[in-house]
């Protein structure tokens, strides 16, 4: 069995758990209130930044050339392809020019800025799957399963998400990741697991925040 199924295996129920999220199932039905989308797209454009900067670090560490090119592409479309639907919705909904990060969104970024820079290489590859993985599979299960998209004021987070050209970044992301994932030993394997279940179980926690509108305490 290639590595990223049994990591798929090991999540499932975590995954399951994400999409009957409330944020998730209201986006879907286009009933999410307005304020969480905005807080959540806010915090999107702060973690988007910090992502990128990851993406280019796991490049940089890269050995071979292909894999360079493509984590450097998987950055610059993190940021371009990203911001186009952030200056969207910016626009539409007036976000703020900075952001102050609420706690789950830099303890997510952190993690995987921390893990980018320090981790083994295929843990760092293991640590930014779920964002690429978790974000497919929520965009199509929403796409296939909403009633009257054109009336779906989020109609442009679902297309992006659900589209031809994310499916191949994910689809590379994935071949690389088995691929590193075939030159590790077993611990190096269970490394990338508990990595690869911990950024998943941070998306969670980005969408709750989300939808809490989750503030500093102190
Ligand atoms: C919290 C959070 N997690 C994942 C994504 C999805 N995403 C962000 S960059 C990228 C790869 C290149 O486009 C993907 C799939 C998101 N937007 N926000």
């Amino acid at each position: 069995m290639k590595w990223t199924e049994s990591a798929w295996e090991h999540i499932t129920p975590l995954y399951n758990t994400i999409l009957q999220m409330p944020f998730n199932q209201e986006l879907m039905m286009g009933t999410l209130p307005l304020e969480k989308f905005k807080f959540y797209m806010a915090q999107d454009a702060y973690y988007l930044g910090e992502f990128g900067k990851a993406l280019s670090m796991i490049s940089a560490r890269m050995e071979k050339t292909e894999h360079v090119l493509a984590f450097s592409q998987f950055a610059s479309g993190a940021i371009v392809v990203e911001r186009a639907l952030h200056e969207g919705y910016f626009k539409t909904l007036g976000l703020p020019e900075n952001v102050n990060p609420s706690p789950s969104c830099l303890l997510y970024t952190n993690y995987l800025l921390k893990e980018a820079a320090y981790g083994n290489i295929e843990t760092a590859v293991a640590a930014v799957l779920p964002c690429f993985w978790i974000y497919k599979k929520v965009g199509d299960y929403i796409y296939h399963n909403q009633k009257g998209i054109e009336g779906n004021p989020y109609k442009d987070w679902i297309d992006t998400y659900s589209g031809e050209d994310f499916a191949k970044s994910v689809a590379l992301a994935l071949e690389i990741t088995d691929e590193l994932a075939g030159q590790t030993s077993a611990s190096g394997q269970e490394k990338m697991l508990q990595a690869f279940e911990m950024a998943s179980k941070l998306e969670w926690m980005f969408w709750d925040s989300a939808y809490r509108l989750e503030k500093w305490e102190v």
